[in-house]
This record gives structure tokens, C-alpha cells and sequence, in this order.
């Protein structure tokens, strides 16, 4: 836990935002914060003046002239402050409503940069939901904390300045008595942040079980299944443990603050005691007795605040730190310095060789799930991958996109290492629809656009968009290309599971890339239109390269090669024919799967 991440650091980080965001307005706020600490105090000397100027008026040794000055000095001195609270009000909120959007955008800006691996590490995971659970706020609240400091700053310096006059010992005297409040609240405060730390990973289970009521699918099966009760009771008892902890800091902090009062009610005589002393000898009058106290009072009181902030802009920043932890997270994927750039044309030759791959943990180490993988992909070959679950299909195409590199062995496309290659033009050059590929809440037509998002419009591209929408089967049900594809608003709809599948393919069709992979396209698709889809593939795909995963063997008989794998290895490889002719896994599956759907039929 970076708990003790530099406070300093982070400060300077939050000020640093601030200062890109607008300049302008935090030296405003940072003047008028400090303006106002100190123009307090202009409120207790003229009220002193005040009361002397009276008495010496009933003395006969001053006129009313001195007394109205006085009065208006009182009066300004509370509507300056009055009108500039208000300015510094409206400056905040707007300060912060512009560098909300700020952090956010940023924060977007750095996620879309990161690898799969980096995403998918609980420590990651950990570090977001901190950053989402504390939201900006934190950074805002952070630089709200060190402007109240500046307020309070300025308000110590000026009154030490009024009792240093009066008695040194006053000083002396408000200085203890508010010394003790600092060690409290660090001492709570980062109790309070240890509370929260710990139990992240408990509000990670209570954010997912919460989404079982909240998201439609889920919500569908809590009902069927019954969960309600048992995953209520999970949210309940992590919740119940999280506020009893809460609530036991906050008791001890109450008990504090009682102690915390009696020490300062010791001082507090000590300084009354003194000033009586003084005005009963007539070293000092009404007035200066009157604004001793007031600035002995109001001198704890700024110092207690300042403490108070101090240690809250401790907190704030430890839970800031997490903003910009996750701004400092650097993707372990990405191009080189020195990478080659390469402007794909033409289906590219793929090879692997001795590729062995486990996935990173935090933990420890994981087993290999790619063992020694050798193979080639020509340009514009139709590859099949096919295989019994987690036999590591899906991981191997992670690598090909360069999700993630090889813990062993090579990738070499056109003979280049891919980690030598610039990321990005690889990724442009390839299409990959995931077996749980995302549901886009779009329009029809933005919905398979997406799959050339860079693209320019141009005449061709309704064309091309219904030409895919057709390839893929989609246009079967397509009703308004700008039908909204969002049931939860108004005319928006919603789509069978095969539909939103149909829409997926068009998107890769659409996409038209040099290299096409499609992790189980047609798992939810009706055998009519994967038909289809098989020869739209083989058909519109000419010298593009197509890699199918898929556990139905009849789609794969066309592929120029077929891929078998088990527990990470490459058990079998060539066309339908020879595989068949080898009379191994392949062909048994293959005949399994033949023999059942002929007695399906009998
Ligand atoms: N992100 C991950 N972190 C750790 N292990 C993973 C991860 N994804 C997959 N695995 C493991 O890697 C192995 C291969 O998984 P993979 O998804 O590649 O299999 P697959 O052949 O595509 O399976 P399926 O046919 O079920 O889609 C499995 O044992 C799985 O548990």
C-alpha cells in the first residue's frame, strides 16, 4: 500500500492540473483565499477601536469624527468578506466543474492506452475502482483543502502578528493548546483511509452483486434462480463489517475531540487569567482586552482549522494519489522507440515459431497454456483453430493481435518480429470479433461503421455498409439504418442475441481488414445464415486472410488449413483431407460430430 505516498508530491500534482486547466482562476481563488484569512481580523481591531473610541468620547478626550471612521472601517470589514465569499464560491464551482470534465477526459485518454494484462491485474482493478469510488472529487477536494490551508495561513500569520503585540504569551498559550489537534486527526484520517483500502476488493464483490439486480441479463436469472436472498446477503454482510470498522473510528475520533476540549479549556484560563492580569494593572484598555481575546479565540480557532485541513489535505491526498497512480500506469504492450512502421497492403505471411505463452499474474507464476507453437499462415489463407475448451484457441489469436507477447518464441509477420513492429499498424491492418464481443448502444448503421471508424465518408460507404449488413445476414432484420439499437430509450430496440451476433460480423465485413479473425462468429447464429456467412467469408475475402475458431467441424472442411490443438499444443495440422486421412483427434471429433447430426436426422 502506497499509503505514504509523498502528500507534497501529490499537492504539487493537484496544483500542477489546476494549472493547466486554467491559470487564471487559480491565482484568483489562491489571492482571494488568502485575502480572506486575513481580513478578519480587520473586523476585531476596528471593534476595539470602537469601544475605546467610546469611552474616550465619555471622557471627553475624543470627538465623533474618529468614531465613524471606526464604524465604517467595522462595516467594510464585514461586507468585503461577505462579496468576496461569494466570488470565490462561484469561482470554485466552476473551477471545479472545468477540471472534473478535465480529469475524466484524461483518465479516459490514459486507460485507452493500456494492455489487456495491465487492465485485467487485480492490483489495476484495484486502483480503478479506488479512483471511481472516490471519484475526481478527490482531486478537488485535495486543492479545496490547500486553499483553505492559504486561508487559514494567512489568518495565523496575521493574528500572531496582533497577539505578539498584545503578550508574547498569548502566542505561547494558543500555539499549545492547539498542538495536539494535529496528531488526532492523522491519526484518524489515516485510519479512515486504512478502512477504505482494505475493504476495496469487499466493494468490488458488492459493486458485482449489485449489478446482478442492475443489468438486464443478470437481473433475468437472479429472478429464476432465486438469488435474491443469498447475493443480498453477501452486499449486507460486507457492507454491515465495512461501517461497523467506519463507525468504531469514528467513536474513538469523538472521544478525542472530548479531550481535545478539556486542553484547550486549560489554555483558554491560562490566557483569560493573563489579559484580566494586564487590564486590571491598565496596561492595556477595554478595547485592546476585547481584541485579545477575540484574536486569542479566533487564533485557535484558524490554527485548529489549519491543523484540521492539514490533515485533511493529507487524506485527500492519499486517495488522490490513486488518480494519478492510474495516470502514471504504463501499458506493458506498446510499440518500441525504435519500432518499424509498416503500411500494410496485402495479406502479410504470419509464422510462428516455439511460441509458448502464460499469462501474467501479480500472484505468482501461472502454467504455460501455448506450448512450442510452430506454424504458418500464407497470405490469404482461410485457417481453421479448433479444439476442446481452454485448450487455448482464443489465447493464441490474443497473441497474434499482440494483447499480449510470448513468454517464449517468436511472431514474425513478413518476417519481422510483431514486437518490433509499430503497434498501431499492425492493429490497423487486422479485424478480430471476440466470441463475447461488445453490444454497441448505436444506431444500426454506426453500429457496423464502427468497424472503420478512422474512415472518411465517401460516396461508397452506404454501399459498402449494406453490402456487410447483407454478407453477414443482418440486413434480414435491419428495418432504419438509424434504427437506435437501445431499448432503455424512447424508440430504441433491442436485439436477439443471433441479431446482435449478424451486426458483429457485418462490423468485421464492413472492416474489410488484411487479416480477419473471428473467434466463434456463429456460435448464436441459425445454420442457414452461418451458411451464409461461410461463403460471404470464402467469396468477398479473396487474398484477405481469414482465422476461424469454432467448435462446429462442418464450417471448417473449406479452410486451406486447419489448426487442432490440445492443452496448448498444436496436436494436428493440414487441410480437412489430410487430417481425415491421418485418423486422429481430428477425424474422430469430426466423424462424432457427422454421425450425430445424421442420426439427428434419421
Ligand atoms: N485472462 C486470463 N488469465 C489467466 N488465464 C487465462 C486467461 N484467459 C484464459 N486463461 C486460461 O488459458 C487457458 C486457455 O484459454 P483460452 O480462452 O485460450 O481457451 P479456448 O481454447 O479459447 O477455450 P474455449 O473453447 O472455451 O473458448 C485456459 O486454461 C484458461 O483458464
Amino acid at each position: 500500500m502506497k499509503s505514504n505516498r509523498n502528500i507534497f508530491t501529490v499537492s504539487i500534482r493537484s496544483i500542477a492540473f489546476a494549472w493547466q486547466t486554467n491559470r487564471k482562476i487559480l491565482l484568483l481563488l489562491i489571492f482571494l483565499n488568502l485575502f480572506q484569512g486575513s481580513v478578519v481580523y480587520l473586523q476585531f481591531t476596528s471593534f476595539s477601536a470602537i469601544v475605546d473610541e467610546i469611552i474616550r468620547i465619555k471622557q471627553g478626550v475624543s470627538s465623533t469624527r474618529e468614531l465613524i471612521q471606526s464604524a465604517v472601517i467595522l462595516g467594510l470589514s464585514f461586507l468585503v468578506p461577505t462579496i468576496v465569499g461569494n466570488i470565490v464560491s462561484f469561482y470554485r464551482n466552476k473551477f471545479r466543474l472545468q477540471q472534473g470534465v478535465q480529469l475524466e477526459l484524461y483518465k479516459i485518454e490514459k486507460q485507452s492506452a493500456l494492455d489487456i494484462g495491465t487492465i485485467e491485474s487485480s492490483s489495476y482493478q484495484n486502483l480503478l475502482r479506488g479512483a471511481k469510488e472516490w471519484g475526481s472529487g478527490s482531486v478537488l477536494n485535495l486543492q479545496d483543502f490547500i486553499f483553505t490551508s492559504a486561508t487559514s495561513f494567512a489568518g495565523i500569520i496575521t493574528s500572531i502578528g496582533i497577539l505578539w503585540a498584545l503578550n508574547r504569551w498569548l502566542v505561547l498559550f494558543a500555539a499549545l493548546a492547539a498542538a495536539p489537534v494535529y496528531f488526532f486527526y492523522k491519526k484518524y484520517s489515516m485510519e479512515v483511509f486504512r478502512i477504505r483500502y482494505l475493504s476495496l476488493d469487499d466493494h468490488r464483490v458488492i459493486g458485482n452483486r449489485i449489478s446482478h439486480f442492475e443489468e438486464l441479463q443478470k437481473a433475468v436469472d437472479v429472478i429464476l434462480l432465486k438469488l435474491k436472498d443469498w447475493f443480498k446477503e453477501q452486499i449486507r454482510d460486507r457492507k454491515v463489517s465495512f461501517n461497523e470498522k467506519i463507525i468504531a473510528a469514528e467513536q474513538k475520533k469523538s472521544l478525542s475531540y472530548a479531550v481535545l476540549s478539556l486542553w484547550y479549556l486549560l489554555f483558554l484560563f491560562a490566557a483569560i487569567a493573563l489579559m484580566t492580569k494586564e487590564a486590571l494593572a491598565g496596561s492595556i484598555a477595554v478595547g485592546g482586552l476585547l481584541l485579545a481575546f477575540n484574536t486569542y479565540t479566533r487564533f485557535y480557532q484558524t490554527i485548529n482549522g489549519y491543523i484540521e485541513s492539514i490533515s485533511f489535505t493529507e487524506e485527500a491526498a492519499r486517495y488522490a494519489a490513486r488518480w494519478f497512480e492510474l495516470f502514471e500506469t504504463e501499458p506493458k504492450i506498446r510499440s518500441r522507440k525504435d519500432a518499424v512502421r509498416i503500411s500494410f497492403t496485402t495479406a502479410p505471411l504470419i509464422e510462428f515459431k516455439n511460441v509458448s505463452f502464460r499469462y501474467p499474474n501479480e500472484e505468482g507464476e501461472t502454467p504455460l497454456v501455448l506450448q512450442s507453437l510452430s506454424f504458418t499462415i500464407r497470405p490469404g489463407e482461410k485457417i481453421a483453430i479448433v479444439g476442446i475448451n481452454g485448450s487455448g484457441k482464443t489465447t493464441l489469436i490474443k497473441l497474434l493481435c499482440r494483447i499480449y507477447d510470448p513468454t517464449e518464441g517468436n511472431i514474425y509477420i513478413n518476417g519481422t518480429d510483431l514486437r518490433d513492429i509499430y503497434l498501431e499498424d499492425w492493429q490497423s491492418a487486422i479485424g478480430i470479433l471476440f466470441q463475447d464481443f461488445p453490444v454497441y448502444n448505436l444506431t444500426v448503421r454506426e453500429s457496423i461503421g464502427v468497424g472503420r471508424i478512422s474512415e472518411t465518408p465517401d460516396a461508397t460507404q452506404e454501399e459498402r455498409l449494406r453490402q456487410a449488413a447483407h454478407f453477414s445476414g443482418a440486413d434480414e432484420f435491419i428495418t432504419s439504418y438509424d434504427q437506435l439499437i437501445w431499448k432503455e430509450f424512447k424508440d430504441g430496440v433491442d436485439l436477439s442475441k443471433g441479431q446482435h451476433q449478424r451486426l458483429a460480423v457485418a462490423r468485421m465485413f464492413y472492416r474489410n481488414a488484411l487479416v480477419t479473425i473471428l473467434d466463434e462468429p456463429t456460435a448464436s447464429i441459425d445454420a442457414v445464415t452461418e451458411e451464409k456467412i461461410f461463403n460471404s467469408l470464402e467469396k468477398h475475402m479473396e487474398g484477405k486472410t481469414v482465422i476461424l475458431i469454432t467448435h462446429r467441424f462442418s464450417t471448417v472442411k473449406n479452410a486451406d488449413k486447419i489448426l487442432m490443438l490440445e492443452h496448448g499444443r498444436i496436436i494436428e495440422q493440414g487441410s480437412h483431407k489430410e487430417l481425415m486421412l491421418l485418423r486422429g483427434q481430428y477425424e474422430a471429433l469430426f466423424t462424432m460430430q457427422a454421425k450425430r447430426y445424421l442420426e439427428n436426422e434419421d
